[in-house]
Formats: C-alpha cells, sequence, structure tokens
C-alpha cells in the first residue's frame, strides 16, 4: 500500500504543505487526494510567491484583474482567494465524510505585514473567512504575542485558525489556552462549537538548523559538556515534537477540555511543519518518520512527499522515546541554550522569512500589473530632441511631487492659485470617471438604438456645437458606416447652404434629429433644432417630437422646451463634464451607438486609460501626464504650435483635439495651439514654434506622412507618435488627450476647464442679432478699405488696392506667427482645396503656421484661443453674401443672416483684442473668391 495513504492508520493526517494554480486544474491535487489518501493543504506568503511570483500559471488572471484596476496587494489577495476556494471544493467531500476527523481543510495565512498587529488580524482573517466563503478554510495566524489575541476572538467568531509560527513548548501552550478562550466565549454565548477546526503548526526543521552547528562546536570541545551536546545534535526538534504531544494530551483532557468536547468541540491538533530535512546528514524522512502519532497531522512539502510515497515506512513512534526526548531538551540549559529564547530567535526569523517573499510577490505582481496596464494602452512614442532631458525632468518632478494622486483627487491647486478658481476646477472634473459612470448607462443607450429602429428611422442627424458634435463628427469619419447602425450626418453650421444640403440628404419624416447642448442656451443648436421641428411639424403635426432627441444638461431651459415639444427622449447628462471633455459621455455615446459602434469596447479602452494614466492606484509611467508635461514644456519653449499629422480617415480628429486643447489652454495670453489638416511642405517651410504629432494606426503604413515626419525629425524637430491598433481605440485616445490637456494647463498654470473669451464673440453677436431683430438687417460697422472685382476688404492693415492690402497684411507676419482661415461658408471640397492651398503658400513663403476653420464651428474651439492666446495670430476672415439663404422659422432673420452675425460679432471680438484682422468678403462665388485671392496671394508674397 502507498505509505502516504497508510499514515491514516495510525490517526495521523497528512496534509500537502504546497498550492499552485495549476495542480488544482490539471487533476493533479484530486490524484493526490484519491492515491496518497491526502487531507488538507497548507499555503503560506512563501508558497504562494513560488506559485504565482515563479510560474506563468496566473499572468492571465493577473492581467485580467490588472486591466480591472486592482493594485497589486489586491491581485494576491484575489489569486490566492481563488486557489484556496479551489483547493477547498476539492476537499470539500472529505470535510463533509462522517469520518472527516477535523480534515478537508485549506489553509491561508494573513499577510505576514500584520505579524505584530493585533486588529489587523483579526480584520484581516474575518475578511479572508468571508472572501473565500468556504468552512473548510482554516485562517493561519502567527503564534506571536500579538497573535495570542487574534486567535482567541478568531475562535470565537467561528473561524477555523491555523496557528503558524510555533517554535516553543511555552508558547504552544499559550496557544492551546487561546484556543480554549475562545471556545469558552463562544460556549458562553451559546453558540455551536462542533466544526470549530485548529490546528497548531509546529515548526521543526528549523530548530534544528539553528540548533545543531552550535551543538556541534560544543561537541567538538569534548568533555561531558561536549558528549552532552553531541547527544543533542539533530534532536532538539523531534524532542520538542514529543514534549508539545505530551502537552496536547495534558491540555485536551480533563474537566476543563471534557466540558467543552460535551458541546462538541474538536481538539486543536499539533500540525507538524517545516518537516522538509534540510540536512544532508539526516535521513529526509525524519521529520515524517519520527513524527508519526494519532490526532496530529503533518504538512509534507512536495519533494519529502515524494521521498515518503517512494520509501516511507509508517508506524506510531511519537510517543517512542519520550523519556529520552525530555532528557533532551533539560539538557540544553546547562549548554547554555535558552529555548524560550531560541524559540523567540525562530519566531523573529520565521516572520522575516514570510515577510521578505511576500514583498518579493507583490513586487513581481506590481511589475506584471503594470505591463498589463501598460499593453491595455498603445505608447505614445515621444522623440523630444534637445527637449527630452527637461521634459523627463519635469515628468520627474511632477511625479516627485505626487501629481497623479492630486490629480485624481481633484486637487485644483495644481492648476491655479485661487481658491474660487480651484473650486471651479474641481467642479468640473466629472469627466476623470464618466466612461466608468457610462459603462452602466450601455445597457440603456443600447435599449434606445434598439427602439429607434424598431421605430423604423432610417437615419441620424446630430446637431451641435463644439464638444457637444465633435465626437460624432470623428466616429463618422474613423467608422465605415456600420450594418447594424443608422446612417448619421451632424450639423454644425449656420451656414444656410450646408442646412439646405443635410435636410435634401436625409428621409426626413424618417430621420431621428438629437439636438445636442449642454448649457442649453447656445443660439446655433436651438437654431437647427427649432428649424427641423418646424419642419417635422409640417410632416408629422403634433408628432414631430418623436422625431427629436435632446442631450443636455439637467435643468437646462432647452430640457424645458423638448419636454414641451415632446421630444422622444432627453438624455441628461453631468453637469461636471465640460463639453469639450464629453466625449465619453451621452454626447458622444448616444450618436456613436445610434450609429452603430460597440461602445462597451470604446469605453473599455478609456478605461484602459484611465488605469494607465492612475485611476485605481499608483503607476510607473502616466501617458496622460508624460504627453502632457511634453507638450506643456515645449510650448514654454515656444513650441506651441501643436502640428497634428494624420491618415485621411483621422483627419477629423484633428478637429476635435483642437477644440479640446485650444479652448482648454489658449488663455491668460498662453496656449498651445492644434493645427488640424496643414499641407505638408517643404522641411525649411517649418520654425522653431512647431511640434509634430502623429496619430495614426499599426500596421497601416501611411508612406507620405511617415517620410514627412522622419525628415522633420532629423530636422531637430519634437515628434509624437500614437500607433492606435484601430478605430476603437479612439475612447482610450479620448481619455488620453483629455488628460494630457489637463495636464499640459497644469504646467502653464492655468485653468483649463473654462473658456472666458468665447463669450466675447457670443455678447457682440448677441448685441448685433438685436440689431437685427430690431431693424430687420446687420448693421454696417465699417467700411471697406479697398472693394475690388466684388471682393471687399476690411483690415486696419493699409493699402491702395488688394495686392498693396494683402501686403500689408502679410507683411505684419513675423517667426513664431501664425495665418489663422476662418471661413464663414459652406464647406464643400473645392473650397476646401483652394484654401489648402492658400496655407501651403503661405507656409512656404512666410515660414508661418496655418489653421484652417469654418465659421461658426470654430467659435466654440479655437476661438478661445485666438482671443485669449498669444497675440501671434493673422486672422483672415471669409465671408459672403449668401445667394440661397435660409429662413429660421419663428424668427426674423435667416441662417445667411445669422452665420454673417457671427463672423460679424467675432470680428469685433478680434478688434477689440488687438489682433490683426483682415475680412474678405466675397459677394459673387466663395470658391472662385478665394481662388482669385489665392492667385494674388502668388503674386504679393513671391515678391
Ligand atoms: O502551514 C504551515 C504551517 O501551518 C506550513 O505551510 C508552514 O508555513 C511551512 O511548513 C513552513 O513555512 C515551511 O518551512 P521550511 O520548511 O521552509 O522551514
Ligand atoms: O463646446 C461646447 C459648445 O460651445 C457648445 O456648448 P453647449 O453644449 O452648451 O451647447
Amino acid at each position: 500500500m502507498n505509505p502516504l495513504a497508510s499514515v491514516r492508520q495510525f490517526n495521523q493526517s497528512i496534509w500537502l504543505d504546497y498550492i499552485r494554480r495549476n495542480i488544482l486544474v490539471n487533476g493533479e491535487l484530486a490524484r493526490l487526494l484519491t492515491e496518497d489518501g491526502l487531507r488538507g493543504v497548507t499555503s503560506n506568503p512563501a508558497i504562494f510567491e513560488k506559485a504565482i511570483g515563479g510560474s506563468a500559471d496566473y499572468d492571465a488572471a493577473i492581467q485580467a484583474l490588472a486591466q480591472q484596476g486592482l493594485g497589486a496587494e489586491a491581485i494576491y489577495e484575489q489569486l490566492a482567494v481563488q486557489d484556496v476556494q479551489h483547493a477547498c471544493d476539492l476537499l470539500r467531500p472529505l470535510y463533509d465524510a462522517p469520518d472527516s476527523g477535523g480534515d478537508g481543510y485549506v489553509s491561508l495565512e494573513v499577510s505576514p505585514t500584520l505579524i505584530h498587529d493585533t486588529e489587523g488580524t483579526v480584520a484581516e482573517g474575518l475578511r479572508f473567512w468571508h472572501a473565500v466563503a468556504r468552512p473548510n478554510v482554516m485562517i493561519k495566524v502567527p503564534a506571536t504575542l500579538e497573535g495570542l489575541p487574534a486567535i482567541h476572538q478568531l475562535i470565537a467568531q467561528g473561524v477555523n485558525v491555523n496557528v503558524t509560527l510555533i517554535f516553543g513548548l511555552e508558547r504552544y501552550q499559550a496557544v492551546a489556552e487561546a484556543y480554549l478562550l475562545g471556545l469558552e466565549d463562544r460556549a458562553a454565548a451559546g453558540l455551536p462549537l462542533a466544526r470549530i477546526d485548529s490546528v497548531a503548526s509546529f515548526f521543526l526543521s528549523r530548530i534544528d538548523v539553528l540548533l545543531d552547528p552550535q551543538l556541534e562546536q560544543l561537541a567538538q570541545q569534548g568533555g561531558e559538556q561536549g558528549a552532552t551536546a553531541a547527544a543533542a545534535v539533530g534532536e532538539v526538534a523531534l524532542a520538542s515534537a514529543k514534549q508539545a504531544y505530551q502537552l496536547y494530551k495534558d491540555i485536551f483532557s480533563g474537566s476543563r477540555w471534557e466540558a467543552l468536547r460535551a458541546q462538541g468541540a474538536a481538539p486543536q491538533r499539533l500540525l507538524w511543519a517545516s518537516t522538509g530535512n534540510k540536512n544532508p546528514k539526516y535521513d529526509n524522512l525524519k521529520y515524517v518518520e519520527h513524527l508519526i502519532g494519532p490526532e496530529t497531522v503533518n504538512t509534507i512539502p512536495v519533494e519529502t512527499l515524494d521521498l515518503y510515497r517512494a520509501g516511507g515506512q509508517p508506524q506510531s513512534r511519537l510517543e517512542e522515546g519520550t523519556a529520552e526526548a525530555a532528557a533532551v531538551l533539560a539538557s540544553l540549559p546547562a549548554l547554555g541554550i535558552d529555548l524560550t529564547q531560541v524559540a523567540q530567535q525562530l519566531e523573529d526569523e520565521g516572520g522575516q522569512k514570510f515577510k521578505e517573499p511576500f514583498a518579493k510577490l507583490l513586487a513581481v505582481l506590481e511589475a506584471k500589473r503594470q505591463q498589463a496596464v501598460d499593453a491595455a494602452v498603445v505608447p505614445a512614442e515621444l522623440h523630444l530632441g534637445q527637449y527630452q532631458a527637461e521634459v523627463d525632468a519635469s515628468v520627474a518632478a511632477f511625479d516627485a511631487q505626487n501629481f497623479t494622486t492630486g490629480f485624481w483627487n481633484k486637487q485644483g491647486d495644481l492648476w491655479v492659485e485661487d481658491a474660487t478658481a480651484q473650486q471651479s476646477v474641481r467642479s468640473f472634473m466629472g469627466w476623470l470617471r464618466v466612461a466608468e459612470t457610462m459603462v452602466g448607462a450601455v445597457p440603456e443607450i443600447e435599449q434606445f438604438v434598439h427602439e429607434v429602429k424598431a421605430a423604423g428611422f432610417k437615419h441620424v442627424v446630430v446637431m451641435g456645437m463644439g464638444g457637444s458634435s465633435m465626437t460624432p463628427i470623428v466616429f463618422k469619419q474613423a467608422f465605415a458606416s456600420q450594418a447594424n447602425g443608422l446612417p448619421m450626418s451632424v450639423l454644425d453650421t449656420t451656414n444656410p447652404g450646408s442646412v439646405r444640403e443635410i435636410e435634401e440628404a436625409v428621409p426626413l419624416a424618417e430621420t431621428l434629429f438629437v439636438v445636442a447642448s449642454k448649457s442649453g442656451t447656445t443660439a446655433e443648436p436651438l437654431a437647427f433644432g427649432d428649424y427641423f421641428y418646424a419642419r417635422m411639424k409640417e410632416l408629422k403635426g403634433e408628432r414631430a417630437g418623436e422625431n427629436f432627441v435632446a442631450i443636455t444638461d439637467p435643468g437646462s431651459k432647452f430640457v424645458t422646451q423638448a419636454t414641451a415639444e415632446g421630444y422622444r427622449r432627453i438624455f441628461l447628462n453631468f453637469p461636471e463634464v465640460g463639453g469639450r471633455f464629453s466625449a465619453l459621455s451621452y454626447f458622444g455615446l448616444v450618436p456613436a451607438a445610434l450609429y452603430g459602434l460597440p461602445i462597451d469596447e470604446i469605453l473599455a479602452g478609456a478605461i484602459g486609460m484611465m488605469r494607465a494614466c492612475g485611476a485605481y492606484g499608483p503607476v510607473a509611467h502616466n501617458p496622460g501626464l508624460e504627453l502632457g508635461v511634453a507638450l506643456g514644456v515645449l510650448a514654454q519653449h515656444g513650441r506651441d504650435k501643436l502640428t497634428l499629422v494624420v491618415p485621411d480617415s483621422l483627419s477629423d480628429l484633428g478637429l476635435w483635439l483642437e477644440q479640446l486643447i485650444a479652448e482648454s489652454t489658449g488663455k491668460e495670453g498662453k496656449g498651445i495651439l492644434p493645427l488640424a489638416g496643414e499641407p505638408l511642405t517643404s522641411i525649411s517651410s517649418y520654425g522653431t514654434d512647431r511640434v509634430f504629432v502623429y496619430v495614426g494606426y499599426q500596421g497601416q503604413p501611411d508612406a507620405v506622412n511617415e517620410q514627412h515626419l522622419a525628415a522633420l525629425e532629423a530636422a531637430g524637430h519634437p515628434i509624437v507618435r500614437i500607433l492606435m491598433n484601430d478605430a476603437r481605440d479612439l475612447g482610450a485616445e479620448f481619455f488620453r488627450w483629455e488628460v494630457a490637456t489637463a495636464v499640459s494647463s497644469a504646467v502653464l498654470r492655468i485653468n483649463p476647464f473654462d473658456q472666458p473669451n468665447v463669450q466675447a464673440a457670443k455678447t457682440a453677436t448677441d448685441q448685433l442679432m438685436k440689431v437685427v431683430v430690431e431693424q430687420g438687417q446687420l448693421p454696417q460697422t465699417s467700411q471697406p478699405i479697398v472693394q475690388e472685382n466684388g471682393t471687399d476688404y476690411y483690415t486696419a492693415a493699409p493699402g491702395r488696392n488688394a495686392e498693396e492690402v494683402l501686403k500689408s497684411f502679410f507683411g505684419q507676419a513675423n517667426a513664431g506667427d501664425f495665418l489663422c482661415i476662418q471661413a464663414y461658408l459652406m464647406e464643400t471640397p473645392a473650397l476646401n482645396e483652394e484654401l489648402q492651398q492658400v496655407r501651403a503658400l503661405v507656409q512656404e513663403q512666410l515660414h508661418i503656421a496655418t489653421a484652417s476653420g469654418y465659421g461658426p464651428r470654430f467659435l466654440h474651439s479655437t476661438g478661445q484661443y485666438h482671443k485669449g492666446g498669444p497675440d501671434t495670430g493673422l486672422y483672415l476672415q471669409l465671408t459672403t453674401d449668401h445667394a440661397q439663404d435660409l429662413p429660421l422659422p419663428g424668427r426674423p432673420y435667416t441662417f445667411g443672416t445669422f452665420q454673417n452675425a457671427q463672423a460679424a460679432g467675432d470680428l469685433q471680438a478680434l478688434q477689440d483684442y488687438k489682433r490683426r484682422t483682415l475680412r474678405v468678403h466675397f459677394s459673387g462665388n466663395p470658391t472662385q473668391g478665394v481662388a482669385a485671392l489665392l492667385s494674388q496671394l502668388r503674386t504679393v508674397l513671391a515678391k
């Protein structure tokens, strides 16, 4: 018969001193239980360190837990608890068997850091007990002085306890006493005692490892003492065990014990631990063979187990040589060996022997966790050349001041000094965790999409300005239309031609109009809503509201209007999420879901990035922080033109980044100006005010852009590259850039969440619109300086004809300036092409950066920077008479007048801020007008 299984005949139970996930899942433990008759399992921090730290068994689980946001210690606990649960389940039939004899247990040790902490031990013991949630788990508690009351308390609370790290007889007695006290407390409270099990783990081999060298040395000195010492070599551990067993018999007999036993209590058995032989001179089975005896347990490491299976000769030997054992122990004081001191030393070392592997395990887990977190997000490659050292130093300084922690704690002083401003910062940081909140809203949104499709809708039009509509624009371009989604258009201009274009392109009665306005007071989306609502009323009468959905903040005026108009649905967003930071809220996700995108995956990516940015605890590298610090430091060095280079499918990401970065940072005369869609021009045309950012896709070569970037890098320009896996990574990128924007604002010491200068243009427009309402038309505010070929030029730059005006206007350009084309025109591919040529020409000839935006879109985006940022812009405003205007129902003005009022209002604001402006107004076809302007510029700038 298998010697291991035979041990049971002597009423000893063999437990396995080992656990690792593979033996749980591959049937190995189950086999050991049946074939070797194993009756329990013990674990300790060193065992888990080998299992988890020394194998890849747990890597997938670690990755998943890390990606759920758990820290290293929490990951350890989860893994350990899972393994212990699994082992408990395998042992459960034995535990439940009528003859279980107190076996069928799996032990889980409290953290070795709690070794001298009674309360901490009790709390963690209870936590583990509930986490494992199996009756056959034993919580391991060290037999330190602080552990003793914890044992008492845990037993009293009905927790099975394995008392570990016992090295001496005095302490053993105290341990047994703690057990009895715990049981007595229960009895006094009328609580059951049955199936409360405990073992007292007496550590053996370590006693000999410590004492043998001393004894051998004494033995070598000869004489009577030497002989005594020689007789004790290799005997102290076994003698201690034998003595302990005699004590056990005493303790668990007699009237005190019988009273408890009568109520169902089981004795706290002695468990022989540390039973792997460490001394090559000894028989490897020494701490097994000699200690077989009734009502005991031996927990055996795997190697010893194998040896015993192969050559064990079980016999009950525990009570053999009891007198000799007592004599060995009694001989020690004369040799100068105090066993109480020895036990204390072993206890102290034992604590260390658990603390060290535990710390090592946590370090391994932290590394694996960090790796998993990093792997969940695509890295940004920063090639910063001469700025690298300063950026690295700034990142280190931010880390040293625990910036990431303060950031997640919404610490306003990271940005601004003023207490009110700090409060305002805090109140707009809801975007930090909005992705998590939105995970809970996914079913609601998907159900809504289902209803909309079931109701027969065939198209979606999202209408809003700036942050409220920019995310759907990016999604629409980055993702092909989805089979399970609805085609989507986005309206974010008051241009009558664009409004009409959308109206003509969509099946009106079957179109769902999403009016998106955080404040619910922005003039443009309200006008769009009113316009299409009136059109829908003509088609559907009182049922017009069925085709309308609102996304707005709770309590906004628009909620009242949408309710009154019977909107199909009102999604209430979050007041603490600002417009440009709202990509991952209802503003971005409702349109995305209607378009058929997997919003759960987009959110998962964002949450991965949140984690990488430290949302769930410390991270070695915070990608948002690193990018933000780099952009902030570069801006401080005059490299404040963040030039975006992207493949065609991501060109609208540039628009999103523009509104985020320019509106957040462009204030107090500072700021970072993102430049989207600049034509690629010769390397020498770029000034030293640039940083280039490429956002593209892994595995999708983009040769022209890549070569251009390589040449720019070689010319000493700083470059950032981000390669997404696919468009679903946009969720993560939105979040990365939001953090980076907030961080760069901290570098620049500004509040990223206000937009003080946007209001200036809005106010000027409102005043003009008042005049329109009163007088029926826009007031003529200034006279053109030149009128030529149906084109009017308005500017403070002097000139007697168009050429001179252009010459003097562009002649103001200095290094570090930029041209900003503001086109209040209808966007068409042909016009885009002309405008790009203007930009290319200016870049080549003047070596300044160029931006181009359609009004009023840019007013809700870079418009803040234009007025609030540094005075480096040359503003070329393009306007037109709208040949085919569109009335706004219920209002005494048209879309065209509205758009022109916005242009005039902004021009006024720019002039109030003393910006260099040139307005060019085309009476005829604007595309032809721009083409003519381009040819004039060719002449002017060539000279
Ligand atoms: O469960 C226990 C004791 O209850 C065991 O796991 C105990 O911790 C181990 O036997 C010892 O730590 C092993 O010690 P050693 O063989 O490394 O000296
Ligand atoms: O970026 C936001 C725009 O200014 C629009 O604001 P809103 O969402 O309150 O309408």
